[in-house]
């Protein structure tokens, strides 16, 4: 069993900072350091001996009893830990070479290098958190925007968690109240109580919808939002992508066909992330490298979440991105230019118009964004909780169970094949907050992490 093995690992960026903090998880974290780390106040000897939680300046010493550094260590007593194992951290002095020397004196005293989530993996296994506050400190680490940092925070307190246990625990009462027929084969379910149980299941399925509709917001908040902006060249696309960026990461000029290889930048659009892709204008050329260009701005309108199409309104009508290549859910015009004055084919023509000369218009587009995406703080700012894949696909999962389980309920089918329905749901929904996976499925979520996590 893998919690037998003392670990350490760095849990700072490493090489970076005045200090840097070496975390050791396990069974033996007190007693492997032996004589090597004293502290400082005589009257503490052995590292278990150290008050709990508090932080004690120590030395940790080679073989020779030379001085590997001068740290700060703070004991924490199991079960009263992050991963609820005695812990020892040693806040070192920061720099490449210390911290790796430390680590090497501890991996002399039998300290094994942690892997990458090792440490939140055995917080979990020890009851510590469920599966979706593990997660959540990812998503925390990696968040990109404030809402991001929010929504990770909200499920670190389990927010997540309680929500599919919640539905679990209505499953198990349900479950219960079906089975209870299991031991009377003789009796059927009366219409009356099939009629109540079908109500409980579609409270219950009612739940798993709800959880499943903040999957593409979850996405959104966790990956960003893939966005490409095209059209043909010259519209104003690559100033679009500085307007929105605040400076010019783009090179832009009145010659069609500057851009050529697509120029990637996340933005920040009242709290959501966007992964913006400028992309050549779409056009008929001889020239080889544009060509390979445009086909290259097919590729990423294949992609797109969200489509900025651009437009010059001073032109007279014409769309350069065929509207049947764009799979994006979401689609928006963009009329630029408009400073210059609107050609009159453009008057019935429904999109934003903007001049992103006069920076004119740009915040509204903003606001248009929101809306398209279903992001606005209204519908959606109330709950900041929202699934990512590995929960939908297990709510799906738990979906379909349900359904069959209503359509033998309505059919009236034998008790028995009910309840294995309902069961399969009841799995299929513990294993969002990671009740039932198996060390495999657990292994591939915990290896995601970073190192130290
Ligand atoms: N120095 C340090 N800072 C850190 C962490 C850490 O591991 N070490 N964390 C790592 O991510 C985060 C804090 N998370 C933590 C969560 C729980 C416990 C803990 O000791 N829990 C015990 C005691 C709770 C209590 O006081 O009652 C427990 O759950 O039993 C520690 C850190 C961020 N800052
Ligand atoms: N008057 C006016 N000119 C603009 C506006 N936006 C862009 N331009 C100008 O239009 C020209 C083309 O702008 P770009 O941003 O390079 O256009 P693009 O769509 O990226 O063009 P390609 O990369 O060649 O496909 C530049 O000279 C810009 O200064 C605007 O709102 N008003
Ligand atoms: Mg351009």
């Amino acid at each position: 069993m893998m919690n037998s093995d003392t670990i350490a690992a760095l849990a700072s960026a490493p090489g970076m900072g005045a200090v840097a903090l070496v975390r050791v998880s396990g069974p033996d974290a007190f007693t492997l350091f032996g004589d090597s780390l004293k502290a400082v106040p005589k009257s503490l000897s052995a590292v278990a001996d150290y008050p709990d939680r508090q932080a004690v300046l120590a030395r940790l010493l080679d073989a020779d009893g030379e001085i590997v550094d001068e740290v700060l260590a703070t004991c924490f007593h199991g079960p009263r830990s992050f991963t609820g194992e005695d812990v020892v951290e040693l806040a070192c002095h920061g720099g490449v070479l210390v911290t790796r020397r430390v680590l090497e004196r501890l991996h002399e005293l039998g300290i094994r290098a942690a892997s990458p989530g090792e440490f939140s993996h055995r917080a979990f296994l020890n009851g510590k958190m469920d599966l979706t506050q593990a997660e959540a400190i990812m998503d925390l680490i990696s968040a990109q925007t404030e809402l991001g940092v929010r929504a990770a925070h909200e499920q670190l307190q389990g927010k997540l968690g309680n929500q599919s246990e919640q539905i679990r625990t209505r499953l198990i009462e349900l479950t219960a109240h079906v089975e209870a027929y299991i031991d009377f084969p003789d009796e059927d379910i009366d219409p009356e109580t099939g009629d109540e149980l079908v109500n409980k299941v579609d409270v219950i399925l009612a739940g798993i919808d709800k959880m499943l509709a903040s999957s593409e917001q979850g996405r959104i908040i966790r990956e960003g939002v893939r966005t490409v902006i095209a059209g043909e060249p010259n519209a104003g696309k690559s100033s679009l992508l500085n307007c929105l960026l605040g400076y010019e990461r783009a090179i832009v000029s009145d010659l069609a066909g500057t851009t050529r290889d697509t120029v990637e930048e996340v933005v920040n659009v009242q709290g959501i992330p966007l992964r913006l892709v400028d992309t050549a204008g779409m056009r008929e050329t001889e020239d080889v490298i544009e060509q390979q260009g445009v086909e290259r701005a097919k590729m990423q309108l294949q992609q797109a979440d969200l489509v900025l199409e651009v437009v010059d309104v001073s032109k007279p009508h014409h769309r350069a991105v065929d509207a049947a290549s764009v799979q994006a859910r979401h689609h928006i015009l963009i009329l630029n230019k408009s400073d210059l004055g609107e050609d009159s084919s453009w008057a019935e023509v429904e999109g934003v118009r903007i001049s992103c000369k006069q920076d004119h218009g740009v915040d509204e587009l903003g606001n248009v964004i929101i809306n398209e995406l279903s992001m606005g703080e209204g519908e959606w700012g109330g709950h900041a909780v929202a699934i990512n894949a590995r929960h939908q696909d297990c709510l799906k999962r738990a979906r379909v169970s349900m359904l069959a389980g209503r359509e033998a309920l309505v059919d009236g089918v034998s008790s028995e094949f009910i309840s294995m329905d309902l069961r399969d749901a009841m799995d299929s929904i513990g294993e969002i907050a990671g009740r039932i996976d198996t060390d495999d499925v657990l292994d591939q979520i915990f290896s995601t992490f970073c190192l130290g996590k």
